[in-house]
């Protein structure tokens, strides 16, 4: 069942074009997330579905609710902001009742329900302490228990991790995920970090320049982009013009502007083995990845950049100037727009 349905939003900032056309839906209790590049409407969107904005156009309903022009207190939507924005005079239990107060829930009801996220988040040790005593990650918990203990029917979260190191990110997205999960709450999670992306949502709505350019599964968006955009915002890829003149044959089947091969599916071998699609290649540069080693590769002109595993044996001996065999199946050539 759909929880919310934006239906063609535009929003302009004087000339502007924030937003073109957006049109989506969210099914209930799934985590969709807003994948894009600084600057492309991410949070213009959020800010119209919590209510802070107006949009030039366009409607916004929850279930078969028009909340278009409610208020945002009004509209069972809970957000959390990227700097969490938190209340620095107010202790992590005061935070956290604020809406239930707002609502004018009785005493007891507040006291049930702040126990309850707060101990969800792990911070039940921590309702006296005051915001600057807490770690980044703290205060990001703090911040979703906020919007938590009011129970919303969607919530909103904003760049939630940008502020933490690598390693809690890491750690912090599980959280956020897991919590998601066991809710059931309907949940939109913005980030310009595709692999962020791609490991945390049901679904990615992928957007250039105020335009939601692609819709689906982590999976779908990376195995099959709809374009060029997306083919190079969502991991790494050889892209080319269909016009550039290339070693290996175009799949004659599918008309597109661009051809994308990822990395990874290309193989490397020493020995060139005369299959017809193999090819003798120079190894021109090696980049030491950790997990992978990256290998730019020159067929006749052609660059392409191999990804592999770096297992024990993996590219043992290999030096820039080797000449090797790269074997590009035709399956992984896509012909995209
Ligand atoms: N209040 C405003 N007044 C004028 N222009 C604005 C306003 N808010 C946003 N914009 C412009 O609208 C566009 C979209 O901004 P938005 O903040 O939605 O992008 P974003 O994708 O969330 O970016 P980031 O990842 O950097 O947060 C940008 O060009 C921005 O400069």
């Amino acid at each position: 069942m759909e929880t919310l349905r934006l239906e063609n939003i535009d929003k302009k900032f004087g000339d502007n074009i924030a937003l073109n056309n957006i049109n989506f839906s969210i099914d209930e209790g799934k985590l969709f997330t807003f994948l894009g590049p600084s600057g492309c409407g991410k949070t213009t969107i959020l800010r119209i579905i919590a209510g802070f904005l107006e949009p030039d156009n366009g409607k916004v309903y929850i279930g078969n609710k028009d909340i278009t022009n409610l208020p945002p207190e009004s509209r069972e939507v809970g957000m959390v902001f990227q700097n969490y924005a938190l209340f620095p005079h107010l202790n992590v239990y005061e935070n956290i009742a604020y809406g239930l107060k707002v609502k004018k829930l009785p005493k007891k009801t507040i006291d049930e329900k702040v126990n309850y996220y707060l101990k969800l988040v792990n911070l039940s040790e921590y309702s006296n302490r005051k915001i600057y005593e807490l770690s980044g990650g703290e205060q990001q918990r703090v911040a979703l228990a906020r919007s938590l203990a009011i129970e919303p029917k969607i919530l909103l979260l904003d760049e939630p991790l940008s502020n933490l190191d690598a390693k809690l990110r890491d750690k912090m997205r599980m959280e956020i995920r897991e919590l998601q999960q066991k809710l059931g709450i309907t949940t939109i999670f913005v980030t310009h970090d595709q692999g962020e992306a791609l490991t945390i949502s049901d679904k990615i709505a992928v957007f250039d320049k105020g335009i939601c350019v692609q819709i689906g599964t982590p999976r779908e968006v990376y195995n099959n982009p709809t374009n060029s955009f997306v083919a190079s915002f969502i991991g790494e890829t050889n892209l080319f013009k269909v016009n550039d003149i290339l070693p290996f044959n175009i799949p004659s089947n599918k008309k597109g502007e661009f051809i994308s091969i990822r990395p990874q599916e290309i193989e490397l071998t020493r020995e060139f083995d005369g299959d017809k699609n193999s090819f003798r290649a120079r190894i021109e540069s090696i980049q030491f990845n950790g997990i992978s080693m990256d290998y730019i590769c020159n067929i006749d002109g052609t660059k392409l950049k191999v990804t592999m595993l770096n297992t024990e044996n993996s590219g043992n001996g290999l030096s820039i100037n080797d000449e090797i065999c790269l074997k590009i199946n035709p399956d992984s050539i896509k012909v995209i727009d």
